[in-house]
């Protein structure tokens, strides 16, 4: 094979000699040509040191067979600056790069000049050898990812130069694998690049110390994302690149558990390399510990299923995502649900916002045709789902990652490839705890759909959306989790993922008593009062006037922001057009005997205790860094000030479903009903 070599690239005549040794031998041999007299006495220089080297290998004692291999190339007299710019372990004889694995190459990490005086030339590797060596493979670098943990290997000049972006991502190698907000911006990184390549196919080049376990972790961690496959077959594409692969058993452990998958018994974790293990130890046989080791073993690691924690709705579930990529979610969601894109001020939670049911807008069930549900008091979050990863959004329109899985609806032919991308849900988390054996389980309870695999469906009416709900997102999940073995992925476990997921039940109003009186009570996490639901209704962003919540009355409830002030004063405070707004005369009582000023600065949820004219602290809202609108506190007065009762909203429902409206639909929704049991039972 010829090589060509693009001159303008070339790096200096010392340097080109290093081109021609290592990698490079895998792929062919050099152009032959003829030595310059300066390229013969280095070459001399070499041999010598080489027979030196094997003199030295002769003489020594067993245990010196340990010491690493540049420490008997270049005694410390002759290299002065070999502490201060030391090699990391093992470095010296770690291939220098794998194979590609889609546009990614792992590599070791390539180290500045600055530590020539400790590698010999023909081991040389640094971003003009990488460079060369990738391009004379026919490789364009336009990304290099850096997972080191330190900046003292290389100065990114030279990348510069040639115009390749360095995206540096601090990962600690020797005790922990990489954390999982670190995976998250690798992941974007790569698939952003990918994105923007449009006539140039160009590499990234991905590099930890040895491009073994945090490279290995990171680009299985790609793999998983951006196509449907197993960790094992993930694992295998990599190992096969860049062999042996990852070989800290317990990165190999994280990623099953990350990914919720049982390790297959025959999943063997491959020793640790000869040039790693060679280096590991010192003259006394202890281990020689790096700053930024990719050896030793993984503590710390991921555990999504604590098991003696109790869980509260304040968790913080998820992992943060990279700015860049929230700002894209954000207007997905805009877009689908026909908003404004965010701009530069905070941006605001698109979801719909029940009113308060008061005597006016109660009339409203009279005249449309409404389901009710229980109000589910957990934490409010509308739910993204891609194929990249799956996103819970707060009410401050944050963003964090958590591991699900969403197969798309299977088809006749058993289970689809696809899973979900672009879907939007909107639900309450909430926390089931068993009556039985105390078991907490966390569960998100969906109870609408905004889009499904990038098409809005903000404009169908309620009904159709929920049962959308139920044959999309629903049943291809429980049809997988009975069918796994038959599934794309059999070793995929639901039962490792961070929640459950359930679609919200709606009823007839017919059944409002039975909700009440007996469905509440025995539920196993807390309910505050119901929703009635539009059956017709679209999706209707921020406040929607025609979606009640009906509290019961000592739980209507308003979010103020609590202060205390210099002078010791107690404010409350609310929101109005985007500036506070003081509640003048209004007071607060907390129920604990806590210093009030601990509550300062924090949203704090209150009732209303009419006899006494104070506001009730019944908690701090973790989950919400502004107070309620002013709107939204008049509306919550006159709710309070109407004071409908259980046997007010009773008696209400009783007239309602007399009316022809819902007792014909009631009558035919019953008989479908019947028939739909009988068949089942048949
Ligand atoms: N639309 C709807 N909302 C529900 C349902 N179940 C529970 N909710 C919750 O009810 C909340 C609205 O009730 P509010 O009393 O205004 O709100 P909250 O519970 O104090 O929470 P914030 O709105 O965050 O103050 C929504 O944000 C949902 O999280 C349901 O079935 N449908």
């Amino acid at each position: 094979m010829v090589v060509t070599m693009d001159l303008n690239v070339l790096p200096g005549p010392e340097d080109n000699e290093d081109n021609f040794e290592g990698n490079i031998e895998e792929h062919g041999a050099p152009e032959e040509r003829f030595e310059s007299a300066a390229e013969i006495a280095r070459r001399e220089r070499e041999e010598r040191r080489k027979r030196m080297r094997n003199e030295n290998l002769e003489d020594r004692p067993a245990h010196v067979s340990r010491q690493p291999v540049h420490d008997q190339l270049f005694p410390s007299k002759h290299y002065k600056s070999y502490d201060k710019s030391k090699l990391p372990a093992g470095w010296l004889d770690c291939p220098a790069f794998g194979q590609e694995i889609n546009c990614i190459v792992p590599s070791k990490v390539p180290l500045g000049e600055a530590y020539n005086d400790c590698i010999p030339p023909g081991k040389r590797y640094s971003f003009k050898q990488v460079i060369h060596q990738q391009r004379v493979l026919g490789r364009k670098l336009g990304l290099v990812i850096d997972l080191t943990n330190t900046t003292r290997y290389y100065s990114t000049t030279d990348l510069k130069k040639e115009g390749i972006k360095h995206v540096k991502i601090y990962c600690k190698g020797r005790d922990a694998v990489p954390e999982n907000t670190a995976v998250n911006t690798f992941v974007y990184e790569v698939m952003q690049f990918l994105l923007r390549q449009k006539h140039t196919k160009k590499y990234i080049l991905v590099h930890c110390t040895h491009g073994h376990n945090r490279t290995g972790y990171m680009i299985v961690h790609y793999l998983m994302r951006s196509q449907p496959m197993s960790v094992t077959q993930a694992i295998k594409i990599f190992a096969e690149a860049r062999p042996p692969g990852i070989y800290k058993p317990d990165y190999i452990d994280a990623l099953y558990s990350f990914y919720h998958e049982r390790k297959p018994e025959m999943a063997v974790c491959p020793p640790t390399p000869e040039w790693k293990r060679s280096s590991e130890f010192d003259l006394n046989g202890e281990a020689v510990p790096d700053d930024d080791d990719d050896g030793g073993s993984a503590k710390n690691l991921h555990d999504n299923h604590e098991m003696d924690v109790v869980m509260t709705n304040d968790d913080v579930l998820g992992d943060e995502i990279p700015n860049d990529q929230l700002d894209a979610l954000r207007q997905f969601c805009c877009q689908t649900l026909k908003l404004n894109v965010p701009g530069r001020g905070k941006p605001i939670f698109p979801g719909s916002h029940p009113v308060s049911l008061s005597r006016d807008n109660l009339l409203l069930l009279r005249t449309r045709y409404y389901y009710a549900t229980w109000k589910a008091d957990g934490t409010r979050y509308m739910m993204l789902i891609t194929v990249d990863g799956c996103f819970l959004i707060d009410r401050d329109f944050k963003f964090r990652r958590v591991q699900m899985r969403f197969p798309c609806r299977y088809t006749n032919e058993g289970p689809a490839d696809k899973t979900h991308h672009f879907t939007l849900l909107d639900g309450e988390m909430i926390i089931d705890t068993l009556p039985d054996s105390q078991k907490q389980e966390r569960r998100y309870l969906i109870y609408d759909m905004m889009a499904i695999n990038r098409e809005s469906v903000t404009e169908r009416p309620f009904h159709e959306r929920w049962k959308m709900l139920e044959k999309e997102v629903i049943e291809p999940r429980n049809y997988e989790r009975h069918n796994i073995y038959q599934s794309r992925n059999p070793y995929y476990r639901y039962d490792l993922e961070p929640f459950r997921v359930r679609r919200k039940d709606f009823w007839l109003l017919s059944t409002v008593t039975k909700l009440l009186k007996e469905f509440i009570p025995k539920l196993s996490h807390d309910a505050d009062g119901l929703i009635f639901q539009g059956w017709d209704d679209p999706y209707v962003p921020r406040t929607h006037e025609g979606l009640l919540k009906w509290k019961y009355p000592e739980m209507n409830s308003v979010d103020f922001r609590f202060e205390v002030d210099d002078d010791d004063r107690q404010l409350l405070y609310l929101n109005e057009r985007g500036t506070k707004k003081l509640m003048e005369g209004h007071r607060v009582a907390f129920k604990d005997d806590l210093d009030p000023s601990s509550y300062s600065g924090k949203i704090i949820e209150c009732s209303w205790a009419s006899e006494e004219h104070v506001w009730v602290c019944m908690r701090v809202r973790t989950d919400k860094s502004t107070p309620n609108e002013f709107n939204t506190y008049k509306k919550v007065m006159r709710s309070i000030k109407d004071n409908i009762t259980e046997d007010v909203l009773l008696n209400e429902i009783y007239e309602i479903i007399r009316l022809p409206m819902y007792a014909d639909r009631i009558r035919i929704e019953s008989k479908a009903q019947q028939h739909a049991n009988a068949s089942r039972r048949r």
